[in-house]
């Protein structure tokens, strides 16, 4: 089996984050989910929600959908990195993304979401798609979409093509030749932490010397900016007109008539670079003059994060193997 569906910006004027369209019961109920490779769970605004969560999302109703079968006695609740959390019941169901169907799948039903989840109006939900082990269901922790689906796709992958502000594609089971120029590098993924963690091997600010240096961070679609270790940030921003790490605003923002380099990574002795028109990221409030960077400090997380403003300059192939690898191509 293969799929293939649309990642879509959910804000047109920044690329806050993607939303794929998804099929789940019978009758089906469509859905717009966050493809996050940075978590593990799949779960949904519901029918279970008070009303006052909800601010314009589509909700999934399972008592509509003569598939789902409640998983009695079982609930989860997670907290992402950025403090936003939800928390809820579960059901399994039909699950179909562009044309792969998992029966049974496992559907998160938020009784619970955090104030950024319900401001925002355009995710109804996530998808999980890094390793099973951060699935957060107890007693029994569920699997995620991909292992679901993996013993039924012609190859073990999926593959993220994340565009700057237009419409991209996710697609599961095979790799799209069309999507890619020159060849795919790939490096070995740890998977202990559960994420897709990989290790850069350098960077470059603008048309400078590439720095040989390892960088072990998560190839993370749910995130949407960069976070890297402070070095690589002085480095950067101090190429940056009036560019300054704001308290005011928790990181480094500039005019944003400023002149920014690009900003380029290495994965292996393939080299992979991100705009200078990725990284002026967005104005600090609607029509300020000071714009928040795409790259920032990594120093608060614990962990360097490659988040969609890296992703959306390569094509990216999670590849699910034994052992899982991770593939960057440009584009
Ligand atoms: O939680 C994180 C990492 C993060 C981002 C920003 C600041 C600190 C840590 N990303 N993420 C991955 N999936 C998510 C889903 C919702 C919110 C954030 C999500």
């Amino acid at each position: 089996d293969t799929g293939s569906a649309a990642a879509i910006p959910v804000n047109p004027n920044y690329d806050i984050a993607y939303v794929t369209p998804v099929s789940i019961g019978t009758p089906p109920q469509t859905l717009h989910l966050d493809f996050d490779t940075g978590s593990s769970d799949l779960w949904v605004f519901s029918s279970h929600l008070p009303a006052s969560q909800i601010r314009g999302q589509t909700i999934y109703v399972p008592a509509n959908s003569s598939t789902a079968k409640l998983l009695a006695d079982h609930t989860w609740s997670i907290t992402y990195g950025d403090g936003s959390a939800s928390r809820g019941n579960v059901y399994v169901d039909n699950f179909t993304v562009g044309g792969l169907t998992v029966e049974n799948q496992a559907v998160q039903c938020a009784l619970q979401v955090s104030t950024s989840f319900t401001r925002e109006s355009n995710i109804d939900g996530l998808v999980g798609l890094g390793f099973s082990t951060l699935n957060t269901v107890v007693p029994k922790s569920q699997l995620t979409f991909f292992d679901n689906a993996k013993p039924h796709m012609d190859e073990p992958v999926f593959t993220a093509d994340l565009k700057w502000k237009s419409e991209g594609t996710y697609d599961f089971g095979f790799i799209d030749e069309k999507k890619y120029t020159g060849k795919i590098t790939y490096v070995p993924v740890n998977t202990s932490p559960g994420y897709w963690t990989f290790t850069s091997s350098g960077y470059a600010v603008g048309s400078g010397n590439f720095s040989a240096t390892s960088i072990v961070g998560i190839a993370d679609t749910g995130t949407s900016l960069v976070y890297l270790p402070p070095s690589i940030l002085t480095a950067y921003y101090r190429q940056v007109e009036g560019a300054t790490s704001s308290r005011t605003y928790g990181g480094y923002v500039f005019p944003c008539n400023s002149k920014l380099p690009s900003f380029t990574f290495g994965i292996g002795e393939a080299r992979i670079t991100i705009p200078s028109s990725y990284i002026s990221y967005a104005p600090v409030t609607a029509g300020s003059s000071t714009c928040f960077g795409g790259l920032q400090s990594s120093s608060s997380l614990g962990i360097n994060i490659w988040g969609d403003v890296a992703l959306k300059a390569a094509f990216v192939v999670f590849h699910g193997g034994n052992p899982p690898t991770i593939g960057w191509a440009k584009k």
